[in-house]
């Protein structure tokens, strides 16, 4: 019997990608379906690719309700949302977009270091709401330049982020689960030691159970009352009670974080703590960035149905972790 759908599509990627997609394979759009996967269980019985986001995420039912599958092609770099155990047990390959969003989202971990340690969105603030007329000078910030540049995860993102410090005449050291051979970086084994060397603390590990509260009380006391932390990973790798409990105290001197705990959020618990700098999980959200990202889960897409291989899988290593 032959398959009604070649792909299923969980999201829409935007009109243009779901409108490419459209054109070059029999794709079911399940968003646009109030009846659910399971009013098609017939017309899905010999479908081999799913194409969802990091966002929308692929659970175990979504697995459960397609037994044909072969890939599923995620649009974003993060896996946590993905259930890859699912995945491995049934030999369903998974790919996500890699290295294209390397740079933008190294750019915004720029932007929010720069952010909390030169107070430019307060500043902003302070011009437009004529607080420079009224209460005169700007207060002192945080110098940069010729810092100390720790980084969390020194994987291609986090290499990224490294490479930017000669920019800034900084010596950088990160930590991993194992040191990296052939970096040029300094490896510190103790996160806490790192945090304790660093004046910048920038978050750049996967997400997911593994990494969860990774950035604690102690590392985050070890940062100290001029250290400043910056998170572009996920939200749940840093303890975030922790976190706001040091910045209220003085024990952390300022954050910039793209990603917290709950998303969305109004975040109301940082409204008050004009050293931290907030952006809604933005990373890779650039036209540039996100037009590669959704090219290449095309890519994935159609080299799977062509080939049975795809461009960019989850290495197998983390398929099982
Ligand atoms: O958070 C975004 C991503 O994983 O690409």
């Amino acid at each position: 019997m032959t398959a009604a759908y070649d792909v299923v599509q969980v999201a829409s990627l935007g009109p243009q990608f779901d409108e490419r997609l459209a054109a070059s394979c029999r794709v079911l759009q399940a968003w646009r379906e109030p009846r659910g996967l399971a009013a098609f269980s017939e017309e899905l019985r010999g479908l081999r690719v799913a194409v969802t986001s990091v966002r929308h995420g692929f659970t175990r039912s979504m697995f459960d309700a397609l037994p044909g599958l072969q890939a599923v092609c995620s649009w974003g770099v993060g896996h946590d949302t993905l259930d890859l155990r699912a995945a491995a047990a049934r030999g369903i390959r998974v790919s996500v977009t890699p290295d294209v969003l390397d740079d933008c989202v190294a750019d915004l971990a720029w932007a929010l270091l720069l952010s909390a340690a030169r107070r430019t969105a307060v500043g902003d603030r302070y011009v437009k709401t004529g607080q420079w007329r009224a209460l005169g000078q700007f207060p002192v910030a945080t110098r940069v330049s010729g810092k100390r540049l720790g980084v969390l995860g020194l994987g291609r993102i986090g290499e990224a982020i490294a490479r930017r410090g000669a920019g800034f005449d900084m010596e950088v050291r990160y930590h991993n689960r194992s040191p990296r051979p052939q970096s040029p970086y300094g490896y510190e084994a103790s996160l806490t030691d790192l945090a304790a060397w660093a004046d910048f603390l920038v978050v750049a590990c996967v997400g997911g159970a593994a990494t969860r509260h990774l950035v604690d009380a102690q590392v985050i006391r070890a940062l100290g009352p001029q250290g400043i932390l910056v998170n572009i990973a996920r939200g749940s790798v840093v303890d975030q009670a922790a976190a706001l409990a040091a910045l209220r105290s003085g024990e952390l001197g300022g954050a910039g974080l793209d990603v917290l705990e709950q998303e969305p959020t109004d975040a109301a618990e940082f409204a008050e703590l004009d050293q931290v700098s907030l952006m809604p999980h933005v990373g890779s959200a650039t036209r540039e960035t996100r037009a590669a990202m959704a090219e290449l889960v095309y890519d994935n897409v159609t080299e799977f149905l062509r080939t049975g291989r795809l461009l960019t899988p989850v290495p197998d290593r983390e398929m099982q972790a």
